[in-house]
């Protein structure tokens, strides 16, 4: 059923609130009325964001440095914060890059931040919330990617990072509807953000063509669609165009609250299917393109290394 999450005056905490999408967020938060908190691991981008939002807003974010693979960090920082209304779980890392080419470590690394550090925080966070006097709504809301709806080439260890915060996040939402805490996930497709300048150094061509069906956007709105969400309750909150259609044809078992919404699913599962598989058909061909295109280029590389 619909409900309502209220922001103004409520304690919004951010992780990787020190750049890119989770800076956004916090500038967001903080011009809605919001008590702020932000924790990321340098010390030194915290304070550079909290300037940046004293400059823009005049409020005083109060800021956290920890690592979310560190639970005792972890915990410490949240009990320092205090009760917590809105817990955004932004923090993430990415490198796009063939799991041929990755090291197991890195591997490791991006789910242990991404996804064990989202169960790290929550463990910390989830008695005092339940616990809490105030009986309005709260919200936890994981910033996965569209890459955390479909599989993207480039993507094996992030995909797999962020499909596992859909599981997270619909097992929890039925372990904690009862006290009134509501779950959401933030599917936005590539954004403005340091984190993807520095992606951006050496990703594959395929990744590249394959993400290039979905748009592009820049934190700010990322951040606008994520409250805009969040305040409406809603389990699953696409970012774009494409981000509406791709949350249709991925809607599975998981809750909603809107009828409409719940209608247009319906109606629509059979034309996204078939929609989905034109995009797979597409994709598959320019897999097989720039595989032939390679085997090519290795005979034309070969034969004029020969050439003395
Ligand atoms: N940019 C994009 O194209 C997209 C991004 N996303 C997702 O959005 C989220 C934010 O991405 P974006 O803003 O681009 O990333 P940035 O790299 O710009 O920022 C990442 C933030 O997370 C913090 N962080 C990283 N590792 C840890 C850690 N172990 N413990 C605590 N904090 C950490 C960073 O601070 P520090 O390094 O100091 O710890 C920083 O504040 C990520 O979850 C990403 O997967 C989703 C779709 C698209
Ligand atoms: C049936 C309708 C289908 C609709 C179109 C589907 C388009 C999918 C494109 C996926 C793009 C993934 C970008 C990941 C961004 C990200 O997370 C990184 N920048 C960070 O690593």
């Amino acid at each position: 059923r619909p409900i309502k999450i209220p922001i103004n005056n409520r304690h919004v905490f951010i992780t990787g609130g020190s750049s890119g999408i989770g800076l956004a967020l916090a500038h967001r938060a903080a011009a809605e009325g919001a008590r702020v908190s932000i924790m990321a691991r340098s010390l030194t981008k915290l304070e550079e964001a909290k300037n940046s939002v004293k400059n823009a807003t005049g409020i005083e974010v109060a800021i956290y440095a920890a690592d979310v693979r560190d639970y005792d960090a972890v915990k410490k920082a949240v009990d320092e914060a205090g009760p917590i209304d809105v817990l955004l779980l932004n923090h993430g890392v990415f490198y796009a890059l063939e799991l041929e080419k990755m090291e197991l470590s890195e591997v490791k690394f991006t789910l242990d931040v991404n996804l064990m550090g989202c169960l790290n925080m929550i463990k910390a966070v989830l008695p005092e919330m339940k616990n809490r006097k105030d009986p309005l709504p709260v919200s936890i809301a994981f910033v996965s990617s569209q890459a955390g709806q479909v599989g993207i080439y480039g993507y094996v260890a992030y995909s797999a990072s962020k499909f596992g915060l859909r599981g997270l996040a619909e097992a929890l939402q039925q372990e904690v509807i009862g006290d009134n805490i509501h779950v959401s996930l933030i599917f936005p497709p590539d954004t403005d953000t340091p984190g993807l300048v520095e992606e951006n150094k050496r990703k594959p061509e395929l990744t590249k063509i394959i993400a290039s069906s979905s748009g592009f956007m820049k934190a700010d709105e990322v951040a606008q669609k994520a409250f805009d969400g969040i305040r409406r309750g809603s389990f699953m909150i696409s970012c774009n165009l494409e981000g509406i259609a791709l949350s249709l044809a991925t809607a599975g078992l998981s809750p909603q609250r809107s009828f409409l919404m719940a209608f247009v699913e319906v109606v629509a599962a059979g034309i996204l299917r078939f929609a989905a598989l034109c995009f797979q058909w597409n994709w598959y061909g320019s897999i097989e393109k720039w595989h032939k295109e390679k085997k090519c280029g290795t005979i034309r590389f070969d034969d004029s290394s020969s050439i003395p």
